[in-house]
């Protein structure tokens, strides 16, 4: 029997002898690659955190103590650990377990997340909410070393050490953002692990912490002054924290003993705890990188299942590097995402024009609107979700100034099994009423391209959204990028029944639909609309004079999104608009093709409303 078979939830872990958990450890983290061989997921990450994960419940009672993971990307052995065991098979399937921690799917799940370094503020939420109640738990945070360069979490670190709140803070400090470690945090969190003094400092920690109870007793007043000594002017400590490591992640009897001294610390404590990303899985320890968020793979071999056809990303990413061979004012900005946004490839050609900020998208923003306003030709990839964190940066250092930056922004619209947190579903919402930008989406590959040089060559703000995956495979790089016009639409077929008004990848399926239409006889007419702002009212004006009966179609949400301005107009002159778009909710998980099938942008769906309208 199992270890494992023994845990249904954290009561259980606590009955285990200790000689037992690491054969828990092991068990949890063979469930873990089984199924994200199947489900594709953060395998890298979770598998880093397992120790810690078991250590953690081992010591606090979780729901009643709070446990809050940061971005959350690392909590699939707490998920198996809180009840979800038998559910866990279904991680990031529609209908099954999300990928990040969700009130709405476990009590243990105490705070919902999928954006990075929220947890300290989170985490001192709760201490000033149990405080003001005169309630009685303890509360842990556990962020990464990738999500303590983000402003965020500096804000709730200065507030916690002001406020002094019973809460503790574990930095799971594995050297690793997704990819290599950038920034000055990373370096002098380098600095701690690498410091001789500090490894010294864990000695005396081990030794003397299990006559520890806390920073009043003999041996916490012996511990904070060694600390102190060794740490002078340590910036956690400034912050008001105890800093206390840094400790090894992967011994979890160690980790207990430490965390159970901790618990009864009433002040707000930093532990800093050494993992590995991708432990206990040879292929994820050597490629954490390829093994941070990944698809079926193989495991013994560790080969990943891959597509063949060209994704957007690499269409922008190999496009960038083209247009800056030729300006040498081209510059790159990436926050903390050179894989995911292909600005790694660039970051190979031109070093000196990349920049990866950490994860700091507002800070990407207004360095990138900077540099634009220092005669650069900035271009800032950005994921359309992460991008919500920037949009006074786009407003008060971009498109009020109006200076030409370039904003890529990818995965626009859903993206599938990561869920609610991270579709690309307000983009062209939030945008939409930023006044001098102008916003684009490419129907295909090559018009991907076009927008990139329009963008470049605008001297203004420019936003080119675009989705997760590959395109209609249309044909490539054969021709050199052109400007397009702005604020022009193009008129892809011409008819009389109804006119197909369509954003980005949805301009192809609108064909299709246009398509299956002309078999029962309808003729549609369909509109490749390509910018959202400035909008083309003359093509709409024109469309007019054809038909009363429009359908919209955007990846983005319906409320503020290009469906509900462009009824406004239309509506006015008499004409029926539908718009298909996203509801006003937020989306849950599932594969792409299903959630595009559920919400209607199919072909058939579209050709159904349109007979409807008929
Ligand atoms: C606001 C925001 N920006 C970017 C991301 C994408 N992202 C997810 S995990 C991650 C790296 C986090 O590094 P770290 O906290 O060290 O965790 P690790 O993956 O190393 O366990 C990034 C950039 C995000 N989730 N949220
Ligand atoms: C947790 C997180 O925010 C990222 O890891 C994200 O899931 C990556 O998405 P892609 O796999 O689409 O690059
Ligand atoms: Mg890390």
């Amino acid at each position: 029997m199992k270890v494992l078979d023994s845990i249904n939830n954290p009561q259980d872990l606590k009955k285990l002898k200790k000689e037992n958990l690491i054969d828990l450890a092991k068990e949890i983290r063979e469930e873990i690659i089984n199924t994200v061989s199947k489900n594709g997921g953060h395998l890298a990450s979770s598998l880093g955190v397992v120790d810690l994960s078991i250590a953690i419940h081992y010591v606090f009672d979780s729901p009643h103590d709070k446990i809050i993971w940061d971005v959350g990307h690392q909590s699939y052995a707490h998920k198996i650990l809180t009840g979800r065991k038998s559910k866990f098979k279904t991680i990031r399937t529609h209908s099954g377990l999300s990928g990040f921690p969700k009130r709405s799917e476990s009590e243990y799940d105490a705070f919902s997340v999928g954006h990075s370094s929220t947890s300290i503020s989170a985490a001192l939420g709760f201490a000033a909410a149990r405080d003001l109640k005169n309630e009685d738990y303890k509360i842990v945070a556990v962020i990464g070393d990738g999500s303590m360069t983000c402003g965020l979490a500096f804000e709730g670190l200065q507030n916690a050490g002001h406020l002094k709140k019973n809460m503790l803070v574990i930095l799971n400090d594995n050297e690793m953002f997704i990819s290599q470690k950038v920034g000055a945090v990373a370096g002098y969190l380098a600095k701690l692990l690498t410091a001789g003094m500090a490894r010294k400092f864990e000695e005396k920690v081990m030794k003397t912490v299990s006559r520890f109870h806390g920073f009043g007793s003999p041996v916490g007043k012996f511990i904070k002054r060694v600390k102190v000594m060794l740490f002078p002017g340590m910036f956690f400590e400034e912050m008001g924290f105890t800093y206390i490591g840094p400790v090894q992640g992967h011994n979890i009897n160690n980790l207990i003993v430490i965390l159970e001294n901790l618990k009864d610390v009433k002040t707000p404590v930093l532990l800093h705890v050494i993992t590995k990303k991708g432990k206990g899985y040879a292929p994820a320890e050597e490629d954490p990188v390829k093994f941070h968020s990944v698809g079926k793979f193989d495991i013994k071999s560790g080969r990943i299942a891959k597509g063949e056809a060209i994704t957007y990303t690499k269409v922008f990413s190999d496009t960038l590097i083209e247009l800056a061979q030729s300006d040498d004012k081209i510059v790159a900005v990436t926050a903390a995402m050179p894989e995911g946004t292909g600005l790694d490839k660039f970051s190979e050609k031109f070093p000196d024009r990349y920049f990866d900020v950490g994860i700091a998208e507002g800070h990407a923003v207004t360095f990138a609107a900077a540099m634009a306003a220092g005669g650069m030709h900035p271009v800032c990839a950005i994921y359309s979700t992460f991008m919500q964190r920037a949009i006074d940066n786009i407003i008060h250092d971009v498109a009020l100034q109006n200076l030409p930056v370039v904003f890529a922004v990818d995965r626009a619209g859903l993206v599938g099994e990561d869920g609610g947190t991270h579709h690309g579903a307000f983009d062209l919402s939030y945008l939409n009423y930023i006044p001098n930008l102008v916003v684009m989406s490419p129907s295909d590959e090559n018009e991907l391209r076009n927008m990139l040089k329009t963008a470049l060559n605008s001297n203004t703000p420019c936003v080119i959204r675009y989705p997760k995956g590959t395109g209609i495979g249309a044909a490539l790089y054969k021709l050199p990028c052109c400007i397009l016009q702005i604020g022009k639409a193009t008129v892809l077929r011409q008819g009389r029944d109804i006119c197909f008004l369509a954003v980005g990848n949805h301009v192809e399926t609108c064909l299709k639909a246009s398509d299956l239409l002309l078999e029962r006889n309808v003729n549609a007419s369909v509109v490749n609309m390509r910018f959202l702002k400035p909008l083309d009212i003359n093509t709409l004006k024109e469309m007019l004079l054809k038909t009363r009966k429009f359908i919209t179609v955007e990846e983005n949400a319906l409320t503020g999104g290009f469906g509900e301005t462009v009824k406004a107009f239309l509506c006015s002159s008499g004409a029926v608009v539908e718009c298909i778009g996203l509801p006003d909710k937020f989306i849950e998980h599932g594969s792409l093709r299903f959630l595009r099938e559920k919400y209607g942008f199919t072909p058939e769906s579209i050709v159904e409303k349109a007979l409807q309208m008929l």
